[in-house]
């Protein structure tokens, strides 16, 4: 797929209704070693986009490119109407959620969500108010005087994201946030983010290697492969239709017969075997507050 990049300039004009995110013809390479290959995608305004692969695919390259903390070997990154591919990572309004949460530990946890905006100059009073109604949001008022080491896992990353919402981004960019935590608290946390992202309504790319994950949250999907899309699609077209026996396999374990997956074939999510007919996402859709059309019942 080839995106023309010369209308990401038009995003703020009447006749667009321009993609926020638009990534056109990315590359990454280290020296022999190609992270990401001649990636082109368009995330639209107020669409979670998925990137999702196997260990070494190049999600996480490609999530620090669009963040500006990685500079790509060759294309072009648009944020919000805007070619940022030359900006750093501070004037390309994202806010990012890390794996390993990364808060300051001296610092409180209001300190710790006001500490982007005070970079940003915003002063002192719409600050405060910012971090509270940030807070409340993610329900952690009542802690805002600790420090993050006198904080839970699941509180910790609540409190990073209050941290990146703040900033009210154009793009949130979550790199694989539920990752350090437990199975059970990975979920409560999932279904707390996907409400908090969605009431908020902001562009959210989300990358995991978890295939349940991606088909429970994703308005659309990006497949990669050794630093390729393989496929980009939405949950009910990856899982019912995957365009190669890489996604096939990828995506549900599924019997491949004749190189097709087959009527017959069964999926395997969290240990239970399925027919086709019941896709992984209904198992989600009401832990994730989502319809049972895929994903999140597509806004696009
Ligand atoms: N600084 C680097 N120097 C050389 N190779 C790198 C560097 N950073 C990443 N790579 C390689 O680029 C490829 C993509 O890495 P990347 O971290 O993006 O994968 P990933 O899909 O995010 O994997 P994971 O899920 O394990 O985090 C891998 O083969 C990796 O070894």
């Amino acid at each position: 797929m080839k995106v023309n990049f010369e209308d990401v300039s038009d995003a703020g004009s009447a006749k667009q209704a321009a993609p926020i995110l638009r990534l056109d013809g990315l590359s990454k390479h280290y020296g022999d070693v190609i992270a990401v290959e001649d990636l082109s995608l368009d995330v639209a305004d107020g669409e979670f986009v998925s990137l999702l692969g196997p260990s070494g695919c190049g999600k996480t390259t490609t999530l620090r490119m669009v963040a500006g903390f990685i500079k790509p070997t060759a294309g072009r990154i648009g944020i919000a109407g805007k070619d940022v591919t030359a900006l750093p990572p501070y004037k390309r309004d994202t806010g990012m959620v890390f794996q390993n949460y990364a808060l300051f530990p001296h610092m409180t946890v209001a300190e710790n969500v006001a500490f982007g905006l005070e970079n940003l100059g915003v002063e002192r009073s719409e600050r405060m108010t910012r971090v509270h109604e940030m807070l409340r949001m993610v329900e952690l008022d009542h802690l805002s005087d600790r420090r993050p080491a006198a904080l839970s896992g699941g509180q910790q990353q609540r409190v990073a994201l209050a941290r990146a919402l703040a900033l009210q981004p154009a793009l949130l960019l979550l790199d694989e946030p539920f990752s350090n935590l437990d199975a059970q608290l990975r979920v409560r946390l999932r279904e707390d983010m996907t409400r908090i992202i969605e009431r908020i309504g902001v562009t959210t790319l989300f990358v995991t290697h978890d295939q349940e994950e991606a088909l429970a949250l994703s308005d659309r999907i990006v497949v990669m492969s050794t630093g390729r899309v393989e496929q980009i699609g939405s949950p009910g077209e990856i899982y019912e239709r995957p365009s190669s026996r890489f996604v096939a396999d990828f995506i549900g374990q599924c019997t491949i017969l004749d190189g097709t997956c087959a009527d017959a074939a069964f999926r395997s999510v969290n240990g239970l075997r399925l027919p086709f007919e019941a896709p992984p996402w209904r198992l989600f859709a009401g832990a994730a507050s989502r319809t049972c059309t895929g994903g999140r019942g597509g806004r696009s």
